[in-house]
């Protein structure tokens, strides 16, 4: 099936990303509404990121889980690439954490468990970690949260391979890197956890050399306002570990006590 444009009626514009706008979009057949995300070949050649973007259609194609954002496919004509993507019909996350400024402990822990196992997901299947920030979460009709990859960000894994050409020279660890990206997978679920609980994340700074320092040091502190329990902030403090194999482990999250007394089993939040 070769999709076109003229397959689409195409609506109010949702959201503008770097390498292109997505749309509201009606697929003519079926009534199915989707977004439509257009890229632009011109912009994409002079940033080199096409091969990357055909690996991550080719991922995302087959990731099949309730909260990782649904790609159907893919089309393009002379100067632009369509994506074909699942529409969440409640929108962005990060405009409902500035609206509330931040969500109450059940909320933000129903949050943290389904993003924790759409990452089980995502890690069982060798797929590298997704870019897991605000910016980067929308909300399904049920409240349920979806991963959507905006950011094009260059995996750990994909930067390795790039930046040393081959992997023969790579230890084991390395050369696995599942694990090492669920260790990072697990810094910034823990980063994303604090955030939804206190609206800014730990180790936010004016200068960028300052959060860097604040990072490396892990200058974690748990201000006094707004109200947070003790177990989501001994939680924190069990993600947010310098040493990588010493954060715990995404199963071991779902056992925690504040997650097992805050989270829905759902993973819907209906507030
Ligand atoms: O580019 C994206 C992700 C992406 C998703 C979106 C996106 C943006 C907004 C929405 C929305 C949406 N629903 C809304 C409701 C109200 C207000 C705003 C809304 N945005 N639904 N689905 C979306 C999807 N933009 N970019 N993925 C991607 C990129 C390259 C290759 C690939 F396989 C996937």
């Amino acid at each position: 099936k070769r999709w076109t444009t003229s397959d689409f009626d195409i609506g109010k514009p949702l959201g503008r990303g770097k390498f292109g706008h997505v749309y509201l979009a009606r697929e003519k057949r079926s009534d199915h509404i989707v977004a439509l995300k257009v890229l632009f070949k011109a912009q994409l050649q002079q940033s080199q990121v096409e091969h990357q973007l055909r690996r991550e259609v080719e991922i995302q194609s087959h990731l099949r889980h309730p909260n990782i954002l649904r790609l159907y496919g893919y089309f393009y004509d002379q100067k632009r690439v369509y994506l074909i993507l699942e529409y969440a019909v409640r929108g962005e996350l990060y405009k409902e954490l500035q609206k509330c400024k931040y969500f109450s402990e059940r909320r933000a822990a129903t949050y943290v468990a389904s993003l924790a196992r759409a990452l089980i997901y995502c890690h069982g299947k060798h797929v590298i970690h997704r870019d897991i920030k605000p910016e980067n979460l929308l909300i399904g009709a049920q409240g349920e949260l979806k991963i959507a990859d905006f950011g094009w960000s260059v995996h750990t894994f994909n930067r390795r391979r790039t930046m040393c050409g081959t992997l023969d020279y790579l230890p084991p660890e390395m050369v696995e890197s599942v694990e090492h990206d669920a260790s990072v997978d697990i810094w910034s679920l823990g980063i994303l956890c604090y955030e939804f609980l206190y609206g800014v994340p730990p180790f936010e700074a004016r200068e960028h050399s300052e959060t860097y320092k604040r990072i490396v040091q892990v200058d974690l502190k748990f201000p006094p306002k707004p109200i947070v329990s003790s177990s989501a902030k001994d939680l924190i403090s069990q993600m947010l570990v310098k040493e990588s194999t010493q954060r715990l482990a995404l199963h071991k999250l779902l056992e925690h006590p504040w997650i097992v007394q805050n989270a829905d089993p759902s993973g819907l939040y209906r507030g």
